[in-house]
């Protein structure tokens, strides 16, 4: 019998790092979250502890920092790009790197006197995500899959859920009327690395967000369809997207002891546990490699 090493990555996790454009008074700020991971032939190290082959993952913390000095942050999904061309092929021993980075937002304060220079609160508590693979094996190696997460919404009408199958411990009772509540995570392919990036997000995101507010919903599997079919038809760049989107429960309270009537007026926003809806939405014409997916966490 033979033990062997199998599949392996390694690099530094979670580089938190906060960029400040000063090139004019105005400044501008990025906040991100970086992994970086490489792929190849590191057996040695493995096996025998032999190092030589190496690339520490402290090297990779400080190549992330470098960068950023040296080419400011620009938008994630461009700085994991350069992040991975200067991994894989420099050395001969990275075949591959998968780099994710996360981006917090930040608004600028508004002032009496107008939005303020270089002072800023935390935006929503949306995170936009990217992870960029690099095959250096492969000419066309390089993919793209961008996202959002913590992406919350909720609608106080337009949602019925009835017609599900009474089968045994079923006690739902139907409903044409009541609060659909969620916090989206998507991640899309592209189907190419020349992008605005920046465009294409804030496109997605509009997109999801119209389709959910405009749907009147009959479940929310059918919202979480339309919202990735809106995208496949808006975002011709874009192959597959994947959606995985948590049923955040309202329950109406009943009021009936006290001698009131709740017209979908009060609710218990309950936690836990909720209904989880998760899919990819897919281009029959055009499937994408399912192997794309590898190593992206998330669902399906
Ligand atoms: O939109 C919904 N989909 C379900 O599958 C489901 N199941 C449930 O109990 N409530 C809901 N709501």
């Amino acid at each position: 019998m033979g033990i062997v090493l199998g599949p392996n990555q390694y690099g530094k996790a979670e580089v938190r790092m906060v960029h400040v454009d000063r090139s004019t008074d105005v400044h501008r700020i990025t906040d991100v979250n970086v992994t970086s991971q490489l792929i190849g032939d590191f057996s040695a190290t493995h096996l025998t502890g032999d190092n030589s082959d190496v690339i520490a993952t402290d090297t990779q913390k400080n190549t992330v920092y470098a960068l950023a000095r040296t080419g400011g942050v620009g938008t994630i999904e461009d700085f994991a790009l350069r992040l991975a061309r200067t991994f894989v092929g420099p050395y001969p021993q990275v075949t591959g790197a998968r780099m994710a980075v996360e981006q917090f937002g930040w608004d600028r304060i508004q002032t009496p006197d107008g939005p303020h220079d270089h002072s800023f609160v935390r935006g929503s508590a949306e995170v936009r995500t990217t992870v960029v693979t690099k095959d250096g094996t492969d000419p066309d190696g390089e993919r793209v899959i961008s996202g959002v997460r913590d992406l919350v919404v909720l609608k106080s009408t337009g949602s019925e859920f009835w017609g599900f199958p009474k089968v045994p411990y079923t006690a739902l009772v139907e409903t044409k009327d009541r609060i659909m509540a969620t916090s989206v995570t998507a991640r899309w392919v592209y189907t190419g690395t020349d992008l605005d990036w920046d465009a294409t997000f804030t496109l997605v995101r509009s997109t999801m967000l119209a389709e959910f507010a405009q749907l009147h919903s009959l479940s929310l599997q059918q919202t979480l369809f339309a919202m990735g079919r809106a995208v496949l038809e808006t975002v011709p760049e874009i192959g597959e997207i994947r959606l995985s989107m948590p049923n955040k429960h309202h329950f109406l309270v009943d009021l009936s002891a006290w001698d009131l009537d709740n017209p979908n007026q009060v609710f218990f926003a309950a936690d836990r546990p909720y209904g989880l809806i998760e899919a990819a939405v897919q281009r029959d014409d055009a499937p994408v490699d399912p192997a794309v997916w590898q190593g992206v966490p998330g669902f399906v």
